[in-house]
C-alpha cells in the first residue's frame, strides 16, 4: 500500500524537471505515490517521469517590465494558483516540493496555504526568482550547490542535485583514456535546449585541427533543430564521424563513453559530469537572467575537474588548441576525470528523499538539520 501522495512541482526546462524525476524514482522506491505538477513547456521533457499522475497547471513568467504584460502574467499565475488549490485539496499530499521556476510558485503557495508541508530544491549556486518568492513560506530549502547561509540558513540543507538512474549507472563506467592514434570521443552539448554558439564554433574549430587529430574524433553534438542540418553537413564535408541531434535521450551513456565534454554549466550538467567523472571544458551561458552558470562550475573547476572559459574568449583557434592539447595529454584528462568524480554527489536523491520524508511526517519543522552533510 502507498504511504501517501507527494506532490512535485517542476516546469520550464529539463534543468528543473530532471532532478525532480530523479527524486520521484527514489520516492516511488520507498512506497510513495508521486504527482507531478508542471506546465505546458516542460511536457516534452516529462516522457520518462515515473509519476502516478501528471497535472498541468497554468503558469506565466514575469520577464517583462511592461505593466500590461506583468498584469497578464499575474492574472495567469492567479488562475494557476486556483487550479493548484483544487488539485491539492483533491490529492491531499503529505508534502509538496518545488524545483524552481515560475511554474512552481502557484502549486507551492497553494499547498502551503492549505497546510501541506512544503520545501523547495534549488539546483543552482545562485537562487532563482521562483524559489526566492517561495523561500519564506516553505519549511525547508534544499540546495544542489547552495550551502546554508543568509536569512534562511536554519532551514537550508545541502543535498546536491539528484541525478537520474541512467547517470548512476554510467557512474560505474571507469574513465578510459585515449592514447595517441586511438578514437577520441568528444561530446558537445548546450543543456536541455541546446546552444547555438556550439553549432558555429565547433565545426570551425574542428576544421583547424591537424588531419591526424580530426581522424581520431568521434563526435556527439547536440544542435538546435534549426541548426542540425547545417552542422551535420559541415562535419560531413570535413570527413568527421559525427552524431548530431537536437536532444539525445541517452546522454548519460554518451557521457560515460566520452574522453572530453564541451558544454554549458547548467546545474544538472555540472552535477552529472561530477557523478560520472568526466573532464570538461565548461562555457557558462552568458545571458542568464537568474542563474550565474559560472557559479555552478566553480567547485568542479577549483578541484581541477573542469576548465571554465567565458564564451567571449573562445575563438575557433582557441577551441582548436584546447582540443588538440587535450588529445595529446591523455594522462592530464584522466587526472581531470578523477578530480571531477571527487566532487560528485551520487546520493543526492537519497538525501533529498530523507528530507522530504522528514517534513512529510512532521519530523523536520523549520529546522532540517538531520540530513545535513
Ligand atoms: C539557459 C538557462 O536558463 N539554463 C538553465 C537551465 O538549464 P538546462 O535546462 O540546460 O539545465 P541543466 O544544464 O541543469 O540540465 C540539462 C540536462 O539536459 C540533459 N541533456 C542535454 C542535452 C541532450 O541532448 N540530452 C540530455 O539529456 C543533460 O544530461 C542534463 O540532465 O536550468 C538549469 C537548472 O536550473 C540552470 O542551471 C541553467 O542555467
Amino acid at each position: 500500500m502507498s504511504k501517501g501522495n507527494i506532490l512535485l512541482a517542476a516546469g520550464g526546462t529539463g534543468g528543473h524537471l530532471f532532478p525532480a524525476e530523479a527524486l520521484a524514482h527514489e520516492l516511488k522506491r520507498r512506497g510513495w505515490a508521486v504527482h507531478l505538477v508542471t506546465d505546458k513547456r516542460a511536457e516534452r521533457f516529462a516522457g520518462q517521469f515515473p509519476a502516478d499522475e501528471i497535472h498541468t497547471v497554468r503558469s506565466a513568467t514575469i520577464g517583462s517590465k511592461n505593466p500590461l504584460s506583468i498584469a497578464r502574467a499575474l492574472w495567469t499565475l492567479w488562475q494557476g494558483y486556483r487550479e493548484a488549490r483544487r488539485l491539492v485539496a483533491r490529492f491531499q499530499p503529505k508534502a509538496a516540493i518545488g524545483f524552481g521556476g515560475y511554474p512552481t510558485v502557484p502549486p507551492i503557495f497553494a499547498a502551503a496555504s492549505l497546510g501541506v508541508a512544503t520545501a523547495v530544491h534549488e539546483q543552482n549556486a545562485v537562487m532563482g526568482r521562483g524559489n526566492r518568492l517561495l523561500a519564506g513560506r516553505v519549511r525547508a530549502i534544499a540546495g544542489g550547490f547552495l550551502a546554508p547561509s543568509g536569512p534562511y540558513a536554519a532551514k537550508m540543507v545541502l543535498t546536491g542535485n539528484p541525478v537520474r538512474p541512467a547517470v548512476i549507472e554510467s557512474a560505474a563506467v571507469a574513465y578510459r583514456a585515449s592514447a595517441p592514434g586511438e578514437p577520441f570521443h568528444l561530446v558537445v552539448f548546450g543543456g536541455s535546449q541546446g546552444a547555438q554558439f556550439f553549432s558555429q564554433a565547433l565545426p570551425a574549430a574542428i576544421k583547424l585541427l591537424s588531419e591526424a587529430s580530426r581522424q581520431r574524433i568521434v563526435l556527439t553534438q547536440q544542435a538546435r533543430p534549426d541548426d542540425a542540418d547545417l552542422v551535420r553537413a559541415n562535419y560531413a564535408a570535413l570527413g568527421v564521424t559525427a552524431d548530431i541531434a537536437p536532444f539525445f535521450g541517452d546522454m548519460a551513456s554518451r557521457l560515460a563513453a566520452a574522453q572530453l565534454v564541451i558544454c554549458r554549466s547548467g546545474a544538472s550538467t555540472v552535477s552529472e559530469l561530477a557523478v560520472i567523472g568526466r573532464p570538461s571544458i565548461l562555457v557558462p551561458y552568458p545571458h542568464a537572467l537568474d542563474h550565474d552558470q559560472a557559479a555552478n562550475a566553480a567547485a568542479l573547476a577549483a578541484q581541477g575537474g573542469a576548465l571554465v572559459i567565458p564564451q567571449a574568449e573562445l575563438s575557433a583557434e582557441r577551441i582548436a588548441k584546447l582540443i588538440e592539447d587535450a588529445m595529446s595529454e591523455p594522462s592530464r584528462l584522466s587526472e581531470m576525470a578523477a578530480a571531477a568524480k571527487r566532487t560528485g554527489k551520487p546520493d543526492a536523491s537519497v538525501l533529498l528523499a530523507d528530507l522530504v520524508e522528514a517534513i512529510a511526517t512532521g519530523k523536520a519543522t523549520g529546522h532540517a538539520k538531520e540530513t545535513q552533510q
